[in-house]
């Protein structure tokens, strides 16, 4: 047993590496540059909370959301071996909270090893910036990473402008300053623009597989009208499916809007008698943070939600995650779905589609109608980025090979085996039946391209 093996398994508990984790951590405690790509659950984390254990002074992780790093460092501290000294720095911390972190960081040997913050931060702080200009002359600052790195790029699905100053602060402050990135999400466009906004387009870039066997991917038509007892038939066949999953097993509804979380999760509780909650954006933090810890500890089974919530949420045993709704773009809807089986274990991501869906995601996208060129240009790249699905409608081929082809993995579909409804259609001879959609889809796509072009 080596060094790395034995903090893996002394401080993280962990018995073995995952794909990549050792070669990422190797060449990043060679105080290289790199470039991690793995997906959702993969164990991003471990590729610079080891290495932070390990290196001298501070590793500063930047991260676009508080609830994630507050989730991070209360891990970190908790470990089985004690713990590893974490803190972060956020605009939600009192004043007594934060001058006890630049304490911590201001003294002559500070123990804390990682410091989350977020990019507003460290554009804006000029106490932060000096006090990490005092550790980096000392020698103390070990280096950067940046969580979530699609976020640098205009082209990623979560866009966050302050991302992409860090390369600037990185460059003129702490040129020499190592950088680690990570994501679970980069089609090849995003990658070459993160590489390049941070300043590392010649480091080693790391890619795992994005393929997880684990996960069952299905398409199924929503059922429309009543049941037999007057019943929404729509509402009814998705308390059907989670009654079929059992009481136990953890799932996340996604819904298009705040509107809709409301309305599906009180069916889901009256008609249903499921435990479940709805969850958005415009909650108050305080009831986020209430529906997110019932929800973990199995008080609710589950969440109805906007896409607001789930990242940086580890919960490991979700059994499914049901698109109720389609997502904004691909990259999304594989974030949202890889949010099931993080434990490995076997678990369904089922998107129910109905035929107004289309149309009706382009005219969300767009933000109601309008003549401006800036309208017009945000529509078609919004359009641009939604044009996807009807690849997922798909009835014939891998679902798990659409979406790696479009994240540029080759991936064999035989590879699937029957982790999709397709491949497992195709396994037990049994095309599938619902060729009219199939039919019809283009029509619709077609139709919400000619309203975005011509209103
Ligand atoms: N080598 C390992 N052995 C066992 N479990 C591991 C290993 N590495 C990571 N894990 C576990 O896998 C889970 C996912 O890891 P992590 O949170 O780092 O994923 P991630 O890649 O950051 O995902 P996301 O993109 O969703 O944030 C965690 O519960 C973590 O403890």
């Amino acid at each position: 047993m080596d060094l790395l093996d034995f903090v893996n398994l002394k401080v993280f508990g962990n018995s073995a590496f995952r794909e990549q984790q050792r070669r990422v951590i190797e060449t990043v405690l060679k105080d290289r540059d790199a470039f991690v790509l793995m997906p959702t659950g993969g164990g991003k984390s471990l590729c610079y909370q080891l290495p932070a254990v390990i290196s001298r002074g501070l590793t500063v992780v930047i991260s676009p959301l508080l609830s994630l790093m507050q989730d991070q460092v209360r891990a970190l501290v908790t470990t089985a071996s004690g713990g590893v000294p974490a803190t972060y720095l956020n605009s939600q911390q009192t004043e007594r909270e934060k001058r006890a972190v630049f304490s911590e960081l201001q003294k002559e040997q500070p123990t804390v090893k990682l410091l989350y913050i977020t990019p507003e931060q460290l554009v804006a702080s000029a106490a932060l910036a000096s006090t990490l200009e005092s550790l980096q002359r000392r020698g103390l600052l070990a280096r950067f990473v940046v969580d979530e790195a699609h976020c640098v790029s205009q082209w990623g699905h979560d866009f966050r402008p302050d991302y992409k100053k860090i390369g600037e602060v990185k460059a003129s402050k702490f040129s020499r300053i190592p950088i680690l990135a990570l994501t679970a999400t980069a089609t090849d466009k995003v990658k070459t623009d993160v590489l390049s906004i941070l300043g590392m387009s010649s480091c080693p870039v790391f890619t795992v597989s994005f393929f997880r066997s684990n996960l069952v991917l299905s398409v199924v038509k929503k059922p429309t009208g009543r049941t037999p007892e007057g019943k929404p038939a729509e509402l009814e066949a998705l308390v059907n499916y989670i009654k079929a999953q059992g009481k136990n097993a953890s799932g996340i509804i996604y819904v298009i809007s705040r509107d809709n979380t409301a309305t599906v999760a009180a069916y889901l509780k009256e008609e249903g008698e499921i435990s479940a909650h709805s969850y958005h954006a415009g909650m108050t933090p305080k009831q986020r943070v209430k529906v997110q810890n019932d929800w973990r500890s199995g008080e609710l089974q589950v969440v109805v939600a906007t896409i607001a919530f789930g990242m940086g949420i580890d919960k490991p045993d979700v059994r499914f995650v049901v698109h109720y709704s389609l997502s904004k773009s691909i990259e999304g809807y594989y974030q949202e779905a890889g949010r099931a089986g993080r434990d490995g274990k076997h678990s369904e991501c089922v998107l129910l589609y109905a035929a107004g869906d289309i149309p009706r995601l382009v005219r969300l996208l767009r933000g109601g109608r309008g003549r401006s060129k800036a309208k017009f240009t945000k529509g078609m790249e919004l359009l641009n980025k939604a044009r996807w699905h009807p690849a997922l409608f798909d009835i014939v081929a891998c679902r798990h090979s659409l979406l790696l082809d479009y994240f540029g993995e080759r991936f064999a579909a035989g590879r699937c085996g029957q982790a999709c409804d397709n491949c497992l259609a195709r396994h037990m001879h049994s095309p599938r039946q619902d060729t009219v959609w199939q039919v019809h889809l283009p029509v619709h796509l077609l139709q919400a391209c000619v309203d975005v072009s011509f209103s």
